[in-house]
């Protein structure tokens, strides 16, 4: 018989934050209700905390004199996030029905419903969240899915799931909260030899130099630390995961980004983003590794 855990229950058996640090992101993201996410969301029932990339489809949004152009907009930023999501499946490898991914750091979990959507595999999400969590299993039981699609609040750092236990796993912009080499070692170890390891990431570049203060004010904004796109490669190399594919997605968030700058539902950050993907100082990337 499964039966529901009281709150108290639950407190004496999830340990506390590892690090005050991990306790202030988990503060922020239990407080996030921005609308910009929530009505985005709402489109559809798929809640992400990602952006999104491909062409603007501006035929589909009219003008703005339209008195149905904002919900438009909101639909098509909504389409571009979505979209995203479906270029990191697309990099996952061949995932069956039998198998369980992982979504590190999975925030609502659009990106977990996704993926049993399209693989009907098992998808066990992790977030210092336990409101996004909350929120992630209640859209589960209402698509029908909870015994396929189930989020925890945990550290990704260090996991319940047993070595060698998972076919895929991702992080899809949640590695900006924690250190690499951790990370990838904990990906490591969980995954399958000829496992699949991807993210897609913001990260800076190590051409322009040092991170720009556009890439300072997005670490100030969200309270996270953005790595490099070299710190990514050594950290995967030295955890046994060995790219297969590393795209710059740059191009392809540019116009995500001057859209929602136009839309009533901008958040201040808009401007970091568009000048430092234009500067060359930040970077939006997938990485895509195979687990040796
Ligand atoms: C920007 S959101 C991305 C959410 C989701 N991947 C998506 O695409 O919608 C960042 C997420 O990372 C999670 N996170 C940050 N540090 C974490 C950690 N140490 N362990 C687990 N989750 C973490 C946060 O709780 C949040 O859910
Ligand atoms: C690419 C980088 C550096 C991402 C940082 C992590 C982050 C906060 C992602 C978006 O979350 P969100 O969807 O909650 O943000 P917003 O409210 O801006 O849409
Ligand atoms: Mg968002």
């Amino acid at each position: 018989m499964t039966t529901e855990l009281t709150s108290t229950e639950a407190s004496a058996i999830i340990p506390g934050p590892a690090t005050p640090y991990q306790g202030d992101i988990a503060r922020y993201w239990n407080a996030e209700a921005r609308p910009v996410n929530l009505r985005l969301g709402d489109v559809d029932g798929l809640y992400h905390h990602h952006y999104g990339i491909g062409a603007v489809d501006h035929a589909s949004l009219g003008t703005p004199e339209d008195s149905e152009y904002e919900k438009k907009l909101i639909a098509e930023l909504h389409r571009l996030e979505s979209a995203q999501a479906e270029v990191l499946l697309d990099h996952l490898g061949t995932v069956t029905p039998a198998d369980t991914l992982v979504d590190a750091g999975c925030g609502r979990g659009g990106s977990s419903v996704m993926a049993h959507q399209r693989f009907g595999c098992h998808v066990r999400g992790v977030t210092l969240s336990s409101t996004q969590a909350e929120f992630g299993n209640r859209r589960a039981r209402e698509l029908g899915i909870a015994d396929h699609v189930s989020a925890q609040v945990c550290n990704m750092l260090d996991t319940p799931f047993e070595k060698g236990s998972v076919t895929a796993s991702w992080n899809n912009e949640s590695s900006m909260y924690v250190d690499l080499d951790d990370l990838m070692a904990e990906h490591s170890r969980f995954l399958k030899v000829g496992g699949r390891y991807v993210t897609i990431t913001g990260c800076w570049n190590p051409k322009y130099g040092q991170p720009s203060k556009w890439v300072s004010q997005i670490n100030a904004h969200f309270e996270c630390n953005i790595h490099s796109r070299r710190e990514y490669l050594k950290a995967m190399a030295d955890n046994r995961l060995v790219p297969q594919a590393v795209i710059d997605l740059t191009p392809d968030t540019l116009p995500y980004w001057e859209l929602r700058a136009t839309s009533s539902l901008v958040t201040g950050i808009e401007e970091a983003f568009i000048e430092s993907y234009k500067d060359g100082s930040f970077q939006y990337v997938l990485i895509a590794a195979d687990r040796v």
